[in-house]
Formats: structure tokens, C-alpha cells, sequence
């Protein structure tokens, strides 16, 4: 499989049966309040405008526990919230809904971990998924071929979650693998599947790590992950007033290195390779090697919380085809059609979907 071989189709976005009375697909946006913010906090960030203001604001947006995010729940913004709730109903409430799209389809699961099977945690070491949440995706795994879509690189996702019958897309999706171990939904092609776009960044992504973990030694809290072909640097624990300074210490390290660009994800700055390959790639490349390229007889489900995700919501939206999920208790701007608040609701929501495919008797069996 090479990365030629996988084909972004221009298809039209048309309506999933039984869906379309009860919200369009795709879903409106979001408050054009937030969507302007958003684009604005985008533009500064990928023009590296220098504004660093802008990054610390950035920085700042990047989790809704801020306490002025708290503020402005206090300050009315429930309504908001309706709407927003409105416009990406719960996955739980609109499980029928969601199901009868199905019908006649074969479901491909894609999960994200950090915030989507484990809760978000001060220590990225600490990200343990519970287990009943690993039985949850061992059981949606036994029904559906399943796929892990993580930004931390793929061995140490796989330390976590510890199921080798899974696809796994580590570092953004720049790190496929198919299942360790044989299932029903194992194809020998989609078996060995390995796929690696961005293995001539590894030495660069390794000088960059060590050369950040030296420079923002200074930063109390700051802490350096080296995912493989991304590194990420996270402040949740770094006090407020030093965000700029760690982001000027990122951005000067980065300047000697044109071919890595910076992002930001849940109070996580990421390096990562200016190639045009994101999670929505990876679930367009798992779909091909799985053998539904160009194919109508498909649902992807695809859950996740962060920025990253929206890629694959994206692909999604663009394929007229799909289930997004978006993970968050508030409101943000998103190309997902559906939301969950939290792990436990994914949880739920897996679990409910094994106990429906179980029960229905005319589902296409792989
Ligand atoms: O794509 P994901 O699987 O969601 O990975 C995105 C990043 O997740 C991790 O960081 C996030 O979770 C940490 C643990 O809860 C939290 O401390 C941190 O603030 C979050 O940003 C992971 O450590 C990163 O490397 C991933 O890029």
C-alpha cells in the first residue's frame, strides 16, 4: 500500500437515511461567534504570525476548564449551549437514529484515546484507561473492525490500551499498523498493513525533542513527549503567566527547522511534519486497506475530543458518510455531527452499540 494509492473522493455529501428530519447532514455550524474566533486563533497560528498574544490566547482557548471558560458558563452562556447541544445532539439520545443509518452497512469503529477512552489527567504517563472501558473495546472490536487514532505515538497508545486485535494509527495517523493478533474482521492484505508517510523526519523529530526538553527546562511544569514523527509540548502544568515564554521557546526552536510546523491541541503544543497527512487520512488509508475504498456499503464511526479529530470529521463530511462524534461537555466549533460529554458516555454509547449489533439478526457478518 503506498500513499499514492490512497484517494481522497471528491464525492457529494448527501443525506444518511433517517437522519435528515432531525438535523441536516452535514450539521450547521457552530455559534458564528465561536466559528470566527476559532478561524482567527487558526489563521494567527498557521501564518506563524508572531503575534504571540494570539498563541497565548490560543493557549488559553485550548481547554474549557480555564477558569474563564468556567466564567462564562456562570455568566449565562446555557443558552449557548443549547444550542450548540441542539445542533450536535448526544449520540445516546439519537442511538436509534445513528443505528438506522446503518442498516445494510458495515460499521468501522475509530477511536481516539487521550480524553475519548481515558480521561484527561495533569501527568500524559498517568492516562490509564480503566478496564471496563478496555472489556468495552474488546467487545465493539469482537462486532466491528476497530481502530485506535491517537496522537501519541502508536507503542506507547498500544502500552495503554493493550488490545492487539486493533488497527492502531499512532502519531497523528503517521503510524498505521493492523492487528497483532487475528480476528474475524482480519483480511490477510489489511493484516499486515503498515504504513509510515513520515519516516524521514525521525532523526529531525528526535534532534527537535532533545533540543526543546533543554530550553524549557526553565519552565516549571512544561513537560517534552517525544511521539516518534511529533513531539508534544504540554503546559497544564505550567503556570499562566509563563505560557508565552514557553511558546517563544518553541517557536525559536522551530524556526531553524522550516519543515515541521506547529499546532495545538488539549494545553499540548505539537510539532509536527508540514506533510499533508492527519487522522483523516489515516481513516481514508484504514478504509481502503480494509477494502471499502469508493464504497456506499460503509459506516465509519468516528470518536473523538480533540482539534486533531476534526480532520477526520472532516473526511467524514466530505465522504457523506459517517458518524462524527465529537467528545466535550461544552461547546466548540466542530465538524462532528454528534456529541458525548465524557469517557463514561463513550463507554456507554460502545457498549450499546455491541448489545444492538448482537441483537440484530439481519446485519451483513463479516
Ligand atoms: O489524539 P489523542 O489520543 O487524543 O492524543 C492527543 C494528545 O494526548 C495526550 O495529551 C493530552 O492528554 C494528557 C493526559 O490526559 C493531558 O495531560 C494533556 O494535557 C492532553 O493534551 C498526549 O500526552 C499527547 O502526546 C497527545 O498528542
Amino acid at each position: 500500500m503506498t500513499k499514492q494509492s490512497v484517494v481522497v473522493p471528491e464525492v457529494a455529501v448527501a443525506t444518511p437515511p433517517n437522519t435528515a428530519a432531525l438535523f441536516p447532514y452535514p450539521p450547521p455550524r457552530a455559534m458564528p461567534g465561536v466559528a470566527v474566533r476559532k478561524k482567527y486563533l487558526q489563521a494567527q497560528m498557521e501564518l506563524g504570525s508572531g503575534l504571540m498574544s494570539g498563541w497565548v490566547e490560543s493557549m488559553r482557548a485550548s481547554s474549557p476548564t480555564h477558569a474563564k471558560a468556567a466564567a462564562a458558563l456562570a455568566a449565562g452562556v446555557d443558552d449557548e449551549h443549547a444550542a450548540w447541544m441542539a445542533k450536535h445532539p448526544s449520540a445516546l439520545t439519537m442511538f436509534d437514529q445513528i443505528v438506522a443509518a446503518s442498516k445494510g452497512k458495515r460499521i468501522v469503529m475509530f477511536l481516539d484515546y487521550d480524553g475519548t477512552l481515558s480521561p484527561i489527567v495533569d501527568d500524559p504517563d498517568a492516562a490509564f484507561m480503566s478496564d471496563t472501558m478496555r472489556l468495552a473495546v474488546r467487545s465493539v472490536a469482537k462486532q466491528f473492525p476497530t481502530a485506535i487514532v491517537s496522537g501519541r505515538c502508536r507503542d506507547k497508545v498500544f502500552d495503554f490500551v493493550k488490545l492487539a486485535e486493533l488497527y492502531y494509527a499512532g502519531s497523528h495517523g503517521m503510524d498505521i499498523k493492523g492487528p497483532a493478533k487475528a480476528s474475524r474482521h482480519t483480511k490477510a492484505k489489511a493484516k499486515g498493513v503498515l504504513f509510515q508517510p513520515a519516516s524521514e523526519f525521525i532523526p529531525m523529530i528526535q534532534q527537535v525533542n532533545e533540543s526543546l526538553i533543554e530550553k524549557t527546562k526553565c519552565i516549571p511544569g512544561s513537560k517534552v513527549e517525544n511521539n516518534k514523527f511529533c513531539v508534544s509540548v504540554h503546559f497544564r502544568c505550567v503556570e499562566e503567566k509563563s505560557w508565552s515564554t514557553l511558546a517563544d521557546i518553541v517557536k525559536a526552536v522551530l524556526k531553524d527547522y522550516p519543515k515541521l510546523k506547529l499546532t495545538q491541541g488539549r494545553k499540548v503544543l505539537e510539532i509536527r511534519p508540514t506533510i499533508k497527512w492527519d487522522k483523516g487520512k489515516a481513516l481514508e488509508f484504514l478504509l481502503e486497506s480494509l477494502g471499502f475504498a469508493d464504497c456506499s456499503n460503509v459506516l465509519p464511526v468516528y470518536i473523538g475530543d480533540d482539534r486533531t479529530d476534526e480532520d477526520a470529521f472532516k473526511v467524514l463530511r466530505k465522504r457523506g458518510q459517517g458518524v462524527g462524534i465529537l467528545v466535550s461537555k461544552h461547546a466548540k466549533d466542530t465538524n462532528a455531527s454528534y456529541s458525548l460529554q465524557e469517557p463514561a458516555e463513550v463507554m456507554e454509547f460502545l457498549l450499546r452499540l455491541v448489545e444492538w449489533d448482537r441483537l440484530s439478526k439481519s446485519r451483513p457478518r463479516w
